[in-house]
Order: C-alpha cells, then sequence, then structure tokens
C-alpha cells in the first residue's frame, strides 16, 4: 500500500444493545500516519465504537474496512494479524513475568512463526521504544502507573500493528506523567504506526491528535482538526454541563 492511503474507513456503523442503540451511523477515516482522537461526553458511545473496530464486537449495522480490507465479520485475531493492535485502559501484564518476558510473549504470540531469539530482540528494540529498556529485567507488578502504560503499549505495538487502537492510556497519570506519555505515542507516530485513540484530557488531545471525531449519543456529531471541532456549537452544546473541560 503507497503512502496516504486509508488505514481505516468505517461506513455507517452500528452497535445496538437491546433497546439502546449505542452506536448509530458513524463514519469516518484514518489515514497513514494520522493520528486520530475519538471524543466525546460520557455514554457517547467511544468505547463501544473501539469494540466494534478491534472486533469484541460485530455491529449491527455497516461496514468497516481495515487497510483496504472488508474486516465487518472478521475475529479479533483477523484484524490483529492484519495490523491492528490495542492497548487497554486497565493494565493487564502477567505481574510475576520481567518487563522484557511480557513483550517477548506478545512478539511470540502477535505473529506466527516468530521464533524466540527474534522475539527477544524484538521486545529490547521496543523497549527502547517505549522508554522502558532500564526496567527490562523488573517484575511487571513493581512497575508504576506510567511505566504499566508503557508496558500495554509496547505489548500491543509487539504485535507488529500498522494502526494502534489506544483506550484512555492518559486515565489516572498526573499532569506531568501525561506529557511523558504525550510523547510516548508521538514516538509510536514517528515509528510509522497509525494511533487512534479515546481520550478525556483535551489538552493531550490538541497536543497529539491531527484530527478529531466528536460523538454525542452515538453518532458522529464533528470531525475536524482540533480547532475546528472546538468551535463547532454543536460541540460546545454537548460539552455544556458536562465535566470536561472543552477549551484546554
Ligand atoms: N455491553 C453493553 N450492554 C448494554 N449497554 C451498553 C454496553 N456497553 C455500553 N453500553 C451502553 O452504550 C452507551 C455507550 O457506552 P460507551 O461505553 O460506548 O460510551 P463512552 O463514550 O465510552 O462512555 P465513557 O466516556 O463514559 O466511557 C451507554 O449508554 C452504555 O451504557
Amino acid at each position: 500500500m503507497s503512502a496516504g492511503q486509508d488505514v481505516l474507513r468505517a461506513e455507517g456503523l452500528g452497535k445496538r444493545f437491546g433497546g439502546l442503540q449505542a452506536v448509530q451511523d458513524v463514519s469516518f477515516t484514518q489515514r497513514r500516519g494520522e493520528v486520530l482522537a475519538i471524543i466525546g461526553p460520557n455514554g457517547a458511545g467511544k468505547t463501544t465504537l473501539l469494540n466494534l473496530l478491534s472486533g469484541v464486537y460485530r455491529p449491527s449495522a455497516g461496514r468497516l474496512h481495515l487497510l483496504e480490507q472488508d474486516v465487518t465479520d472478521s475475529p479479533i485475531e483477523h484484524r490483529c494479524h492484519l495490523g491492528l493492535g490495542r492497548a487497554f485502559q486497565i493494565v493487564r501484564p502477567f505481574p510475576d513475568m520481567t518487563v522484557h518476558e511480557n513483550v517477548t510473549v506478545g512478539a511470540l504470540f502477535g505473529t506466527p512463526g516468530t521464533r524466540l531469539r527474534e522475539a527477544r530482540e524484538q521486545a529490547w528494540a521496543l523497549l527502547e521504544l517505549t522508554g522502558l529498556a532500564p526496567h527490562a529485567e523488573k517484575a511487571a507488578h513493581d512497575l508504576t502507573l506510567l511505566q504499566d502504560k508503557r508496558l500495554e503499549v509496547a505489548r500491543a505495538l509487539a504485535t507488529r500493528p500498522q494502526v494502534l487502537l489506544l483506550d484512555e492510556v492518559m486515565a489516572g497519570l498526573r499532569p506531568a506523567e501525561s506529557q511523558e506519555a504525550v510523547g510516548l505515542i508521538r514516538s509510536v507516530r514517528d515509528s510509522g504506526v497509525s494511533v487512534l485513540f479515546i481520550e478525556h484530557i483535551m489538552p493531550v488531545v490538541r497536543d497529539l491528535a491531527d484530527r478529531v471525531v466528536v460523538m454525542d449519543q452515538g453518532r458522529v456529531i464533528a470531525q475536524g482538526t482540533y480547532r475546528e471541532v472546538t468551535a463547532d456549537p454543536q460541540v460546545v452544546s454537548a460539552y455544556l454541563g458536562t465535566e470536561a473541560e472543552l477549551h484546554a
């Protein structure tokens, strides 16, 4: 695929839980190399959308293309092998294994046929990229919250994704730590991975996102640059009365 093509393309995605339409008619594209933020007030449907993208849920309507392939009905593993990675808000490493071992496991299972030596070398490179190299031999349960998040990103990258989905990785971090996490995501982008992230912290969205998709009540209400969407009256009104500060 040449540079500039879409890595993700959602067309009219919908997800219904019984009588509740959690996601409705969501369409957007993500270009290769782009950092795309999904924002919106609580209950807007962001996590459900991420679950549709990663394959945790099948959509009730619409189509999804990943790297120009229709993956609407594909299971998680198939999307992972095509090039989709995901890091979770709740960090789940193997607690008694070392940091290096945790990433090695990701590399071994993320790409079938990877040899142990190759996986160990790849893990070292990812620990360098994510700033975890000095902690490689620590047990995962001894890491700080920020280091845990670095580890989760390293493990997701070990599956060699072309697109990485991040679900509120900044949650629980102090402001100075969020700035470090912003640096981490920039490093991931600079390594050639397209990043799609859900985030509540607006300064982080402003600093990171090339483009922002705003959801409210399951629908996309605006798309554009951070500046464009935060000036949109519909977006301002969706955030009125919420705890999130729209203008950082
Ligand atoms: N598995 C489920 N079963 C039933 N309803 C669900 C399920 N998951 C989400 N919902 C509902 O769908 C709507 C959208 O939820 P979702 O978690 O996607 O929103 P969100 O934008 O991620 O919210 P937040 O910012 O609070 O995490 C909510 O009304 C939620 O209660």
